[in-house]
């Protein structure tokens, strides 16, 4: 059995979500989840790796309120049963923009679900535009935006309306490695500025590692968790992190782990 470190956000922070004897099981009778407990503190930057099938997304999902769970209590950000967390913002690994309509309209879209008129919500646009580095492309449409950008105007569509909690499920994978280091470190300065708290969802060790301030890794049939591993490395990351010694130590210590995992 892998050895499980502590959670390190439990004696510093307020909890922001937390799991508890969580299960899921699908109609056509699949046990995908559980039970698992889970506590992630106010501000925490969590990764969730494991293999395909642990029930990541699944645990993600009900977090987000955007599914519920069979047995077991979901607490996050006082969303109502069945209902979204309207505290959330969910970033996919697709950026599920709207084709036909300009980057400024799909960040926009989460306040006009909610009534916000244009002029109301153009400060909030206006700023998380700038903040991906999108300013100068407000008026463009999706396709003429390259991947990364795509995925830059997503992830300024799930923080327009100023969350406590990002939700973010693979979101990188599809694009190419320098794109992805770049987004990691943005996402960071990001993160660093508004101190949400982070669920992200990745296949990638080196991305959890590089991003994350506790790792869960997560095993299959049913999903459950096998191990936490706090990442003790400098708050601030950049490439002398990624280049470091101990960053290599931590990379090989979640690969073993996750190899036990996919045992
Ligand atoms: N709507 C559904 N109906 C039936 N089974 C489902 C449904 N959604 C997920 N599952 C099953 O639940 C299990 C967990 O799925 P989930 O997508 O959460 O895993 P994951 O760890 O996110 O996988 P991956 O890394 O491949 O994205 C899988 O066995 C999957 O087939």
């Amino acid at each position: 059995m892998a050895q499980t470190s502590t959670p390190t956000h439990a004696d510093k922070r307020p909890t922001a979500v937390e799991l508890i004897g969580v299960e899921k099981r699908f109609s056509g009778g699949v046990h995908a989840l559980g039970p698992i407990d889970l506590a992630i503190g106010r501000g925490e930057f969590v990764c969730l790796v494991g293999p395909s099938g642990c029930g990541k997304s699944t645990a993600l999902r009900m977090v987000a309120g955007l599914a519920t769970p069979t047995a077991g209590t979901v607490r996050s950000g006082g969303h109502q049963k069945g209902q979204p967390a309207s505290e959330a913002g969910y970033v996919f690994q697709e950026p599920t923009l709207l084709p036909w309509s300009r980057v400024w309209d799909n960040v926009y879209l989460p306040l006009r679900l909610r009534g916000v008129s244009r002029s109301e919500a153009r400060p909030a646009v206006e700023r998380v535009l700038a903040q991906v580095g999108l300013e100068d492309f407000a008026k463009a449409y999706p396709r003429q935006l390259s991947g990364g950008m795509k995925m830059r105007a997503s992830i300024a569509r799930a923080l327009v309306g100023e969350p406590s909690l990002l939700l973010m499920d693979e979101p990188f994978a599809a694009l190419d490695e320098q794109t992805r280091f770049r987004l990691n470190n943005d996402l960071l300065h990001l993160w660093q500025e508004g101190r949400w708290t982070v669920i992200f969802v990745t296949h990638s060790v080196y991305e959890a590692v590089y991003l994350a301030e506790r790792i869960v890794v997560m095993a299959a049939r049913p999903g459950r968790v096998l191990a936490e591993i706090a990442v003790d490395a400098p708050a601030v990351r950049d490439e002398s992190f990624r280049r470091s010694v101990r960053y290599d130590e931590l990379c090989r210590k979640v690969s073993e782990v996750l190899l036990e995992a996919a045992r």
